[in-house]
């Protein structure tokens, strides 16, 4: 990293998971769109994923080494020296023209801290309807706060920060779909309707399982449909050899750079409930069933789609957790109807009307650049 003087410096701080990167990313290509000379930079945790998803942009990144917080005493002596490394690394770079955006996870705290020290801006993009632990202890010391959801707003009460309510950025690719390049990638017809299968970043145990549940079932639709499932990496290798085996088209990828490419041949999508999931489903008006991720305390994703429901453009299925069967029999009761009948995805498709934001990233990348 070096020092950009003289030049607007925007550093993307935080990371650790797919729905972190990807808003930033969509900011940031707006942001080289409005204003070509700005240094952009991401601060990225040290998660294989970051740097997976980041070597193939066009921006520079640095790992830093904070880690999350863990109630161990030398788990608390490490924290500290590396929350304190990270703050170092990002000091030294700072400027008078830098500002800081924090993305969510745990390293957007070490370079939120070093920005206000020096007394620079400081903006958070916060997607989930719920705000992670990150972005609530951020709130405080930041200048801009971007919004998927309206509601969200109002959960942010320690801060004197100017809330924007946004939506989802959504990157520049996203526009340009090819759907037949996955489909001649993948060998799949043109002629059968597609069904998405996806366990978003990091991939979705159970929802693998439930599907290869269901193959039997799946196989009954062969004459007009075909499955491509995103599994996860590492968490192919059972469902790869069932989907081989399968009497429909069933493809089996561990993780897709274009995605949108995917989106655009789906006609349903199943998938977990992330933010940037949900805004993409959205995007491009698929009809959706989504499995909240039923393991976090505060059940945030079921709140991230629980207004789509309500307006119906989307099926909420409970994930069972253990009991692998039940979750298959709770998808399958939804996608059943979904798979024989065009009218009921009709209709969901369309009220998904309206609903995705397509200005979110030029809104938060001229905010930024304001801020400078
Ligand atoms: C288990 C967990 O804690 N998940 C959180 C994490 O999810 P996660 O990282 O899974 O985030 P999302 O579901 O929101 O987004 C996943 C992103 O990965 C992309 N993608 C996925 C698969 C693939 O093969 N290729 C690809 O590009 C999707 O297009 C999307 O852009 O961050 C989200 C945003 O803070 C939260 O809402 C989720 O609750």
């Amino acid at each position: 990293m070096t020092k950009n003087n003289g030049k607007i410096q925007v550093f993307f701080a935080g990371g650790g998971t797919g729905g972190h990167i990807y808003p930033a990313i969509a900011a940031a290509q707006k942001i080289r769109k409005l204003a070509p000379e700005t240094v952009i930079h991401f601060l990225c945790s040290q998660s294989p994923i970051d740097a997976n998803i980041l070597s193939k942009t066009e921006f520079e990144y640095t790992a830093l080494p904070a880690r999350g917080f863990a109630l161990h005493p030398v788990k608390i002596l490490n924290f500290i020296l590396n929350q304190r490394k990270s703050r170092n690394i990002v000091s030294q770079v700072l400027t008078e023209k830098s500002v800081i955006v924090g993305i969510g996870g745990y390293v957007s705290a070490p370079a939120v801290a070093a920005a206000k020290k020096k007394s620079l801006p400081v903006c958070l993009i916060n997607v989930d309807y719920v705000p992670g632990k990150s972005n609530r202890l951020m709130a405080s010391k930041t200048d801009k706060i971007f919004c998927q959801y309206q509601a969200t707003a109002g959960m942010f009460t320690n801060t004197n920060a100017k809330i924007f309510v946004t939506g989802c950025p959504m990157r520049e690719e996203f526009e340009t779909p090819r759907p037949e390049k996955i489909i001649s990638e993948y060998n799949l017809s043109p002629d059968k309707s597609t069904l998405l299968v996806t366990g978003a970043s990091s991939g979705a145990l159970n929802i693998n399982i439930a599907m290869e549940t269901l193959l039997p079932r799946l196989e009954s639709f062969a004459d007009n449909w075909q499955v491509l499932h995103l599994s996860g990496r590492g968490k192919d290798t059972r469902l790869k050899d069932a989907a081989a085996k399968a009497r429909i088209e069933y493809r089996v990828v561990d993780y897709c750079d274009n995605i949108w490419d995917m989106y655009s041949c789906a006609d349903i999508v199943i998938g977990r409930a992330g933010a940037v999931s949900i805004a993409e489903y959205t995007y491009y008006r698929k009809p959706f069933i989504c499995l909240p991720y039923p393991y976090h305390k505060d059940n945030h994703q079921q709140l991230n789609a629980i207004e789509l429901e309500k307006a119906g453009a989307c099926l909420i299925v409970e994930d069972m957790k253990e009991d692998r069967n039940a979750t298959a029999e709770n998808i399958w009761q939804k996608l059943e109807p979904l798979l024989s009948n065009k009218g009921i995805r009709e209709q969901m498709s369309e009220k998904t009307a309206g609903i995705a934001k397509k200005d979110a990233a030029e809104t938060i990348a001229s905010e930024i650049l304001k801020l400078a």
